[in-house]
C-alpha cells in the first residue's frame, strides 16, 4: 500500500541525486511512482543536455514520461540495464544491503526483473520510507483466475489479503500485465523466508518484497540528500 508521508521536494532531492550518479553511454532501468519520476525528469534534461542515456520502463506510466521528457528508450532483448533507480513503499537496512517493501504502483513485476537485471540498483526515497523492521503489506500479483487459491496459500502463511481495489473504476486494480495484486498483511515476518513462500506460491505472478536487492539508498531530506550504502556482509 502507498505511503503518501514524504514532500516532493525531498523526492525530488532523492531522485536528482540519484540520477546524477548516471555516466555517458549507460542503459538505465527507470522505476515507477512519484519520487523515480524525479529521476526520470533529470535524466530528460541530462540527454537534452548531450548525455548519451537509455531508458528501460518498468510500466505504461514511466514509459509515457520518459517519452515526455526525451528520455530515449530501449527493452530488455536490445541491453541489459547499468543501474536501475526505483521508488519503494518501506526501506530496511540488512547486513550487506536493504529489504524492499515495493509494489505500491502495482508495477512490482516488471520492476523487479528490470532493477534485478541491472548492475547497480539506486533506490530513491524520503524519510517516511525509512522502517525497521519492514511492516508490510506486502504486494502481491496474481493471475485472476488463480485469487481464491493464491488467498487461501497466503492465510497459510499466517497473512491477510486483500484485493486492491481500484481508485477511479468500480473493481480491482489490474496491474500492467492484466493481473491483480492481493495486499497481504502479516503480523511480524521474516522477509527471506516469506520471500521464498510467496515466490513458491502457484498463481503468485511476483510480490513486492525486494531482499537484498538495492545497492545504495537515496533519501531526499527538506535540505539535502543522505545517501546510504550496502554496508559489507
Ligand atoms: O513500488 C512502486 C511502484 O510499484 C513505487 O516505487 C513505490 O510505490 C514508491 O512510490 P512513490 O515514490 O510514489 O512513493
Amino acid at each position: 500500500m502507498k505511503r503518501t508521508g514524504g514532500s516532493d521536494a525531498a523526492k525530488r532531492r532523492a531522485g536528482e541525486a540519484a540520477a546524477d550518479r548516471v555516466t555517458d553511454g549507460q542503459v538505465v532501468g527507470l522505476g515507477t511512482g512519484s519520487t523515480a519520476a524525479h529521476a526520470i525528469r533529470a535524466l530528460g534534461r541530462a540527454a537534452d543536455s548531450g548525455l548519451d542515456v537509455r531508458g528501460i520502463p518498468t510500466s505504461f506510466a514511466s514509459r509515457q514520461l520518459a517519452r515526455e521528457v526525451g528520455v530515449p528508450l530501449t527493452t530488455l532483448e536490445e541491453a541489459t540495464p547499468d543501474v536501475a533507480i526505483d521508488g519503494a513503499d518501506e526501506v530496511c537496512e540488512r547486513p550487506g544491503g536493504f529489504d524492499l517493501v515495493k509494489g505500491g504502483g502495482a508495477a512490482h513485476t516488471r520492476e523487479k526483473y528490470v532493477d534485478s537485471a541491472a548492475d547497480d540498483l539506486l533506490v530513491v526515497a524520503d524519510p517516511s520510507k525509512l522502517a525497521d523492521p519492514l511492516a508490510g503489506p506486502i504486494p502481491v500479483a496474481v493471475v485472476p483466475d488463480a485469487r481464491p487459491v493464491v488467498a487461501a496459500a497466503v492465510r497459510e502463511l499466517g497473512g491477510e489479503p486483500t484485493l486492491r481495489a481500484a481508485e477511479h473504476k468500480d473493481g480491482p486494480v489490474v496491474t500492467d500485465d492484466g493481473n491483480l495484486v492481493l495486499d497481504c498483511a502479516f503480523d511480524g515476518f521474516d522477509p527471506d523466508e516469506l520471500s521464498a513462500a510467496l515466490s513458491a506460491t502457484p498463481g503468485v505472478v511476483e510480490h513486492g518484497l525486494f531482499c537484498g536487492l538495492a545497492d545504495a539508498v537515496f533519501v531526499g531530506t527538506e535540505d539535502g540528500v543522505e545517501v546510504l550504502e550496502a554496508s559489507p556482509e
